[in-house]
């Protein structure tokens, strides 16, 4: 079952050669069960230290966060969270099928969890039918990609996190891939929160767009964005996509529709 996600004043602080650096100042935001977000952010804002925080891969310094009722750890342990990250991280000597299957092996027999798909529903969804025994330097980056979106759906999660997972394709494929995730996001039934650079990208995937300030971040803002679903690369060119954007372009930059910049307030002149 989808999750919500509450992050409350969650602050980060890292000690690096005896300085500390603030990673994230007081970010709060909060996604319903089943609902698609995307955090968008100037480069080093902390937008892959909040992703690493909801994952229970580091612990915020302050502030809280809760994954439905349960802390992060707890959600971890009951294999309720799945993560992509931007490289594939498949193991190279194993098959696209035994990739998507080690998290089942890794949990066992014992676990809770059952998992809703088995491995070959899964190469269905991702479309790889074909290529259950290819190994990963087999297949194109898009197509790796998907294998690590199966394995990360493998166990079923209440909520999916995904940091720039489509962040090193080119851009036909990246809109591929995005449309792709989008039908897979609708039939797994999980809450989905993705880190992007790209406003756009942002824009068509999600329900909520959290803008981030430059660092230490903060959730400045968000925008909703009242585009229907399914989505279509159609709407990409519709008024709402545009006024959306330009919404989002506005958080991040202080530029407003007439395309002025607020640089005097010392916004970044790109998000990378
Ligand atoms: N383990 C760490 N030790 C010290 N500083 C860290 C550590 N992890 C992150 N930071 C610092 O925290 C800040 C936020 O990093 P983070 O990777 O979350 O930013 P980001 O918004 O995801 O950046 P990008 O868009 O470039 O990927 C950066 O200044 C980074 O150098």
């Amino acid at each position: 079952m989808p999750k919500d996600l509450t992050v409350k004043d969650a602050s980060k602080w890292f000690d690096s050669r005896g300085q500390q650096v603030i990673a994230l100042d007081r970010a709060s935001l909060s996604l319903p069960a089943g609902g698609f977000g995307a955090i968008i952010g100037p480069s080093g804002c902390g937008k892959s230290t909040l992703l690493r925080m909801v994952a229970d891969i580091i612990a915020p310094s302050a502030g809280s966060i809760l994954v439905g009722n349960e802390k992060p750890s707890t959600a971890r342990l009951e294999h309720a969270i799945g993560f992509v990250f931007q490289s594939a991280t498949l193991l190279p000597w194993r098959t696209v099928r035994e990739n998507i299957a080690l998290p089942l092996a890794i949990v066992g027999r014992k676990s809770k969890r059952v998992a809703r798909r088995t491995p070959d529903e899964l190469i269905e969804l991702v479309s790889l039918q074909g290529f259950e025994d290819a190994l990963p330097a087999q297949l194109s980056g898009g197509m790796q990609q998907r294998v690590s979106i199966a394995r990360a759906l493998v166990l079923a999660p209440d909520i999916l996190l995904l940091d720039e997972p489509f962040g090193a394709l080119d851009e036909i494929t990246r809109q591929r891939m995005n449309l792709e995730l989008l039908r897979i996001w609708a039939e797994s039934s999980t809450t989905a929160l993705l880190v992007t650079h790209s406003i756009d990208e942002a824009v068509f995937m999600a329900d909520s767009v959290f803008v981030m300030s430059p660092r230490p971040g903060r959730i400045s803002q968000v925008v909703d964005v009242p585009l229907p679903r399914p989505r279509t690369l159609q709407m990409m060119s519709s008024k709402i996509f545009f006024d959306t954007v330009n919404r989002v372009r506005e958080g991040l930059y202080g530029i407003d529709a007439q395309g002025t910049a607020d640089l005097a307030a010392g916004a970044p002149a790109v998000v990378q």
